[in-house]
């Protein structure tokens, strides 16, 4: 059941997502990148650390000079420059070089914060993902954007700062909150919505061995969104135009996220956001309306939920004005052009945005 993919850029060769029921094979992927000369320093949040932490730092001391940790304290509120500060006087007080490493052992959260404390620190050191969580097994390990909040506006702060591997282990998925798994499939929903409609379709015909999380079909789930992603970030590294793609849901998603203070989780938030972008493409007659219904019934099968109460439209729009996904004065939207397809679009109006936000407000 296991898998590897190459990243290239530019066609060079990046890195490898290899994929494992287990952390055993990490140790092979480890000893490839030679690190008998470098100390790696894990760093995991607080409730990553009581379940996965000592097997993994057992196999990382054996590959290299010395094992270090750094945890933190679980939840999008500690993604911030706070930890990133303390992350730097670790590294400090353990004297590492620009020849040492970091290991994110967890989410999203923790592989974002990890990555950019990489990029930053002595302007820059090698950094290995080993994802815990679905949504960062499918999506935020692979592409090498990183960074923080700031003022609790969403990855305000960040660098693109590719891993040397990601190694996945679909069997940690095991231990995953309900809420966190059914999060991912925010993110996986959305890779089908862009780019793959027979893949849509798959994820609502085996959604019953999904929720079970049965490993294989959740390997091969894990497979296709990677290749998905993989695609887009091999030809656009730093989102200069295909890349952005991946934002769909994400413009009033990462709204709705903060507004909520993060009480909402991020693939709830992109589901919701997805929701109200397929809304805007139906009143603009590109996809049938009958996709709408579609849409929130597939959410529905993995339990995210549909539709949010206590927020305001005027307060969405507003929120995202102030995020970054602005160019020159206009907000970028994601809109879909058929299921399969998105395109980027700079000339949604509030009114539109207004208008869709009340398929999900109540
Ligand atoms: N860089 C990117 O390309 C990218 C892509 C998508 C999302 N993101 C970011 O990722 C973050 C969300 O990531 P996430 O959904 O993984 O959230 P997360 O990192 O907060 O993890 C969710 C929760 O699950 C716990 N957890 C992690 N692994 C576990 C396991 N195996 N068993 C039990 N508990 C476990 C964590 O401690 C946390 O409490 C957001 O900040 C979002 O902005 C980044
Ligand atoms: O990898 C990307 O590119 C993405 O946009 C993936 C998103 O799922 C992710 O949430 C990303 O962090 C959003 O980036 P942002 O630049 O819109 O904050
Ligand atoms: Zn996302």
């Amino acid at each position: 059941m296991g898998y590897r993919i190459p990243v290239h850029m530019n066609g060079a060769f990046i890195y490898e997502i290899v994929m494992e029921t287990g952390f055993d094979g990490l140790k092979e992927e480890l000893k490839k990148l030679n690190l008998g000369e470098r100390k790696v320093c894990i760093v995991t949040d607080s409730n990553v650390a009581p379940l996965y932490l000592e097997e993994v730092e057992t196999i990382v001391s054996s590959c290299c000079k010395k094992a270090e940790h750094f945890i933190f304290p679980a939840g999008e509120e500690y993604k911030n420059l706070d930890t990133v500060r303390n992350l730097y006087e670790t590294l400090i007080l353990k004297q590492f070089d620009r020849h040492d490493y970091l290991l994110a052992l967890g989410g999203g959260v923790v592989g974002d914060l990890c990555g950019f404390g990489a990029a930053t620190y002595l302007r820059g050191i090698s950094f290995i993902q080993v994802p815990t969580t679905l949504l960062s097994q499918v999506d935020s390990s692979i592409g090498g954007k990183t960074g923080v909040d700031f003022d609790s506006y969403k990855n305000m702060v960040g660098a693109f700062h590719m891993p040397k591997l990601v190694y996945s282990n679909t069997a940690a998925l095991k231990t995953l909150s309900e809420e966190q798994f059914s999060s991912g499939m925010g993110e996986i929903i959305k890779h089908g919505l862009i780019k793959d409609a027979s893949y849509y379709q798959w994820l609502m015909e085996h959604s019953s061995e999904i929720r079970s999380r049965d490993l294989a079909v959740l390997s091969e789930m894990v497979l296709v969104s990677n290749q998905i992603k993989r695609d887009v970030v091999e030809k656009d590294p730093t989102e200069q135009g295909e890349r952005a793609l991946l934002n769909l849901g994400h413009t009033l998603g990462h709204a709705i996220e903060k507004l909520s203070d993060f009480r909402l989780v991020h693939g709830h938030c992109v589901g919701l956001g997805c929701i109200a972008a397929m809304a805007i493409s139906i009143n603009r007659g590109l996809i049938r309306s009958e996709e709408l219904p579609r849409l929130v019934s597939v959410m529905k099968q993995f339990d995210m939920p549909v539709t949010v109460n206590g927020l305001s439209a005027e307060q969405i729009i507003l929120t995202t004005k102030s995020d970054k996904k602005m160019d020159s004065g206009t907000i970028r939207f994601i809109l879909l052009e058929q299921i399969g397809k998105a395109f980027t679009c700079k000339t949604v109006t509030e009114t539109e945005m207004a208008e869709a936000l009340h398929h999900i407000l109540t």
